[in-house]
């Protein structure tokens, strides 16, 4: 009879020598049968894995690994997607098959190198993606996996319904997760430490007998650790044991630091000298993508993670976040020239998932490289690198300078260039200096008056342009009228005289008229004439019936509006206290079906209607200005107008 080779500890090891030091003394002490329970096999830890090396060629060294590929770049990350399996189990996120099969697409031509598709032994919908991916999916780069656990306990793995459908699932690489905790073992699967050593190794090597990459995820390894150091390294050895190709280590309740993960993953690699380390974190402290590249500088070459960082409870390990770090920062060969992509893909992914785009996203979030604060415009614009990590383009995303009442001139110089109308040589004329000066205080002025020009770049542009002489407005609101209320409705016609309720119900009435003065010249171009025009219509409620009426009487005469269309609404009010006598502000997004060019136009107003009603002027007017910019545009010689009033 021979005994365990592993006990559990009460001290923390906390680097290579401590637990060799521990595993030589437990050596010891466990020829006498700590647990008396019986062994796999008596030998220390360490020379499994050379017996292991010399039996899998598959194992792989970072080194070993270049040998074999010689134009592998020695700095290689292998990143594991698996937002078609962890992602799916974040809330609100359900994918069909063709979404998934979509996504694999879109993950491979992205340069991912491996693709976990799902769990072929939990539903049907993951069986039928293994199987029209059969057919359907020719990558280019990536592996397809499909994941699983190890076998149930007290059966034999060939009498496994999960492992007979990983093997179903016919991919080239499957992973298994492994519980590697001692607590869980005994709590959550219910077995002994040892048969669940007899579990991991067993099913290994039934998989890598159907010659499949086979990867273990050491479930709550972090944990599993720190509490036992011995039994989640004998869980890695028995899956060393079985031929494992990679070991993942988890940190499956988020619940560990950066500094813990390098020196825990550093006593694995120096550990398991000849192993590939995986890494796999969650993002209960915020921690996920910090710790996974806190595992790649210990020794792991290959990132578990999901696009976006979906996932259970606050999910996974974004990868969107990971894979310009190791590429931009840490030098590693991740996608190439695939990353400046990046943004493009994490959009798409959000659209795909139905998950609302948060603009605040590290890289790809549209604020990622928003400036806001004048200083910082102003340095940006004498020294790009001021307030930039990386140049936005690498990622596919674009810097963008903020107009707010924290701006200064700079912020109001980059818009105007941006926009055509001033150029480098005229910043230095005494002229246009002031007119910028005035501008900014123009919008610190509205701003104050409740604006915010932030999400509003259309307004802002036309406040600029209105400050040239002869900027013409494409059109001027004469009068307008809305008109609204409820009215009764006879609802039965045989009701013979009768004014009981029960015959009536009430139906909301809403009319708009407006008269406008609109400039048109038939060519597109100048000269322009003013027509007016005069249109009514009704509506659900008052934007909408104004909305409608300006609408048709702008069609009249320039008939490409007809595609632009009124996408979103958002009103505030910004005093709470003077009740309905605050002052409400009005954002208004616009949408050109034909151009698909998205902005929003903004006022404050006291009264919402009047604020609406200026805010869908704005967004017409704009319309116009971008299918009709030389009607409007100032000439460049013309000289700066006089100062705009600020009330
Ligand atoms: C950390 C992770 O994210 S791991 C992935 C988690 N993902 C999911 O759970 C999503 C997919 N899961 C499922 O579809 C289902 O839970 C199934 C099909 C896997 C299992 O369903 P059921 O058979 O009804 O079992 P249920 O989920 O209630 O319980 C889990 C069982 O798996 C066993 N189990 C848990 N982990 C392992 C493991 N690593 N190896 C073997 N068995 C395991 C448990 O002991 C328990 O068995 P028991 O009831 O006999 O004690
Ligand atoms: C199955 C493993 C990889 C997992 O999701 C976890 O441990 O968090």
């Amino acid at each position: 009879m021979v005994y365990l080779s592993w006990m559990p500890c009460t001290t923390k090891p906390s680097n290579k020598n401590n637990i060799k030091l521990q595993n030589r003394k437990r050596w010891k002490i466990n020829s006498q049968n700590f647990y008396g329970l019986p062994v796999v096999e008596r030998r220390p830890v360490r020379s499994s894995i050379k017996r292991t090396k010399l039996r899998d060629a598959s194992c792989r060294t970072k080194m070993n690994r270049q040998q074999e590929n010689p134009d592998l770049p020695i700095n290689q990350v292998d990143i594991y997607d698996t937002t078609l399996r962890d992602g799916a189990q974040g809330e609100n996120i359900s994918f069909t098959v063709i979404d998934k099969l979509r996504i694999a697409r879109a993950l491979d031509d992205f340069g991912i190198q491996y693709i976990e598709g799902g769990w072929p032994g939990s539903n049907p919908k993951d069986v039928e993606f293994f199987k029209r991916a059969k057919q359907e999916l020719h990558f280019h780069r990536a592996k397809l996996v499909a994941f699983g656990s190890t076998r149930r306990k007290g059966i034999r793995c060939e009498e496994d319904a999960n492992l007979r459908l990983l093997l179903e699932a016919e991919t080239p690489t499957v992973t298994i997760v492994a519980k590697s905790w001692e607590k869980q073992v005994l709590k959550v699967l219910g077995v002994s430490l040892e048969e669940n050593l007899l579990m991991i190794e067993e099913s290994v090597r039934y998989l890598k007998q159907f010659d499949r990459e086979v990867m273990i995820d050491a479930e709550h390894f972090f944990d599993g650790y720190k509490q036992n150091a011995s039994y989640a390294l004998a869980c890695l050895d028995a899956a060393v044991r079985g031929g494992a190709d990679v070991l993942v280590l988890c940190d499956t309740n988020g619940g560990r630091l950066p500094w813990e993960i390098y020196e825990i993953t550093k006593s694995v690699a120096n550990y398991f000298t000849n192993q590939r380390i995986g890494i796999h974190c969650h993002n209960d402290m915020e921690l996920a993508v910090s710790n996974s590249l806190s595992s790649v500088y210990a020794g792991a070459s290959l990132v578990q993670g999901t696009m976006n960082g979906y996932g259970e409870r606050t999910g996974n390990a974004n990868l969107i976040s990971i894979i310009p770090t190791l590429q931009l920062k840490m030098n590693y060969n991740v996608v190439g020239s695939k990353l400046s992509s990046l943004t493009e893909l994490s959009r798409w992914m959000d659209e795909v998932t139905n998950v609302p785009h948060q603009p605040s996203r590290p890289y790809v979030g549209d604020c990622a490289f928003a400036h806001k604060g004048g200083l910082h415009v102003a340095a940006i614009l004498k020294d790009e690198h001021s307030y930039q990590h990386i140049d936005p383009s690498l990622v596919g995303n674009r810097r963008r300078m903020l107009i707010s009442e924290l701006s200064g001139r700079g912020n109001i110089i980059d818009k105007m260039k941006q926009m055509g109308i001033v150029k480098e040589s005229q910043l230095q004329d005494s002229e246009w200096k002031r007119r910028i000066q005035k501008i900014l205080e123009q919008v610190k002025y509205l701003e104050n008056k409740g604006y915010t020009f932030e999400g509003a770049e259309a307004s802002i542009e036309l406040m600029i342009r209105r400050t040239f002489n002869n900027y013409r407005s494409p059109f001027e609101l004469l009068d307008f009228t809305v008109l609204t209320g409820n009215k009764r409705v006879a609802s039965d016609e045989t009701l013979n005289g009768t004014f009981s309720n029960e015959h009536f119900r009430s139906e909301s009435i809403t009319q708009a008229t407006v008269k406008l003065g609109i400039l048109a010249s038939s060519s597109g171009a100048c000269p322009i004439e003013r027509t007016v025009c005069f249109e009514a219509a009704e509506g659900n409620g008052p934007l909408n019936a104004v909305n409608l009426a300006l609408k048709k009487a702008l069609v009249r005469v320039h008939a490409p509006l007809e595609h632009v269309n009124l996408q979103d609404y958002k009103v505030r009010i910004l005093d709470n206290e003077s009740a309905t006598a605050a002052i409400t502000r009005v954002m208004v997004e616009f949408y050109d079906s034909e151009t698909k060019r998205v902005w929003s136009t903004i006022c404050a107003h006291p009264n919402i209607i009047v604020a609406s009603v200026q805010a869908l002027m704005d967004g017409f007017e704009y319309a116009l200005l971008l299918r009709l910019p030389d009607c409007f545009v100032v000439p460049e010689q013309e000289s700066p107008k006089s100062p705009i009033p600020l009330s």
